[in-house]
């Protein structure tokens, strides 16, 4: 796919991602309105439809919620429309003055949070996390390679990118300590994550086999689940996280839609050394939806990670199937998250408390400086890419947000 738009070979932004989000301009910013990212622009996709003479309520509104629950059929129609006015030079003309600098807008949250669900799937992070938290248990619970492992989170709190984030207060206790004590989180960390946007619902008592997960998920984002390791530890024994989570979950303002990751950025995921149950059993799967992404988590400017989640052991299809499989529904704009993706190798931990190990190795910055867990006035930055057509890569963004001192 070529478009009429002069873009460097490089760009992440190419046509062949079209990434979804919602802007507002300076001399309107009350004005949200729904864009596709091209090259240094945004399209304004309403805008451009009614140019070529199609106008379109799905690209009118102010968040993607109506095209979210559009479904599949229509995301394919809008996409393949939006395609062919950025690439067919007949369109120029009309579309052209639609494109507003990417510099000049602010990005908003795309789409209204439903339920939001944050999985365990990666090997690496799960053993390291056992053995941090339960050092004298085996680091993997005798559960995890039969099923995807997740909790509920707040959706009120999941946060665009670009939002401060304030240090909780909370509950703290060190293993050494006798007694808790009440104050700002000493151990503020980050977790680096892939989420999934569902947009067309299930109805409720029916399962989504993973056959059908293109057909309820819309799109990919970044996420960020900063997380309060010392509220985190005392509170979780037995239920899991809760206010250690809670604080906030900071997201990327642009979804990219599950098709243009098809198919070059598809992988097979890791061998299943344990064999799953049938409704989670990809291995014959023709089509798996193991996931190419390279992630890179920058911290005041200082690469300090680059997480690779084509190592992750459960995909997004086994997490949906896995999610539904009790009957339980899904609707428009549920979120849910991969968990933290961390590599087998040094420097590709998507957590502080992993790279650092509890923060007994600090990482190094660019600046002199080294951090254990994160500081007030830290920014915590988190990019992907992932291969595209004919050798291209495509963009996901970012997710970034900073460190503000805890409130009294
Ligand atoms: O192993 C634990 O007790 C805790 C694990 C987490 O903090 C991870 C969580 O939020 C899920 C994830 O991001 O993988
Ligand atoms: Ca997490
Ligand atoms: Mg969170």
């Amino acid at each position: 796919m070529t478009t009429w738009l002069d873009l460097p070979e490089d760009t992440l932004f190419g046509i062949d991602n079209l990434p979804y989000g919602v802007f507002s301009t300076a001399d309107d910013p009350q004005r949200r309105r729904l864009g596709v990212a091209i090259g240094p622009w945004v399209l304004d996709a309403g805008a451009a439809a009614r140019a070529v003479g199609s106008p379109d309520p799905l690209l009118e509104a102010a968040s993607l919620d109506p095209l979210l629950a559009a479904g599949r059929a229509a995301w394919t129609r809008v996409r393949d429309a939006l395609t062919r006015w950025l690439s067919e030079p007949a369109f120029r003309a009309v579309v052209e003055p639609c494109l507003v600098p990417r510099a000049d807008v602010a990005l908003h949250l795309p789409f209204t949070v439903g339920d939001y669900v944050d999985f365990y799937a990666s090997e690496h992070h799960a053993t390291n996390l056992g053995r941090l938290f339960r050092p004298d248990s085996e680091p993997l619970t005798p559960n995890w390679k039969h099923l995807p492992i997740g909790y509920h989170g707040r959706s009120g709190t999941v946060v665009v990118s670009g939002t401060p984030i304030v240090r909780p207060n909370g509950q703290r206790k060190a293993p050494t300590e006798a007694v808790p004590s009440f104050g700002p989180s000493r151990r503020l960390d980050i977790e680096a994550e892939v989420g999934f946007v569902v947009g067309a619902g299930s109805e409720l008592g029916t399962a989504v086999p993973m056959a059908d997960f293109a057909e309820h998920v819309f799109g990919v984002c970044l996420v960020n689940d900063w997380s309060a390791r010392d509220i985190q530890g005392w509170e979780y024994v037995p239920l899991g996280p809760f206010l250690g989570k809670s604080f906030a979950t900071s997201v990327s303002p642009w979804v990219v839609p599950l098709d243009a990751l098809a198919p070059a950025a598809r992988v097979a995921p890791p061998a299943r050394d344990v064999e799953p149950l049938p409704y989670l059993d990809d291995r014959d799967a023709k089509e798996p939806w193991g996931l190419d992404l390279a992630l890179e988590v920058r911290l005041n400017g200082t690469v300090i990670s680059r997480p690779p989640f084509a190592g992750m052991y459960w995909t997004p299809a086994q997490m949906l199937a896995h999610m539904t499989v009790n009957g339980a529904s899904v609707r428009p704009g549920d979120l849910y998250a991969s968990g933290t993706v961390s590599g087998p190798d040094r420097g590709t931990e998507g957590a502080l408390i992993e790279l650092t190990w509890n923060g007994e190795r600090p990482t190094e910055l660019g600046d002199g400086t080294s951090r254990g867990f994160l500081e007030d006035g830290d920014e915590v930055t988190i990019t992907a890419t992932a291969p595209g057509p004919n050798g291209r890569r495509l963009g996901f963004g970012e997710v970034t947000g900073r460190v503000l001192p805890a409130r009294s």
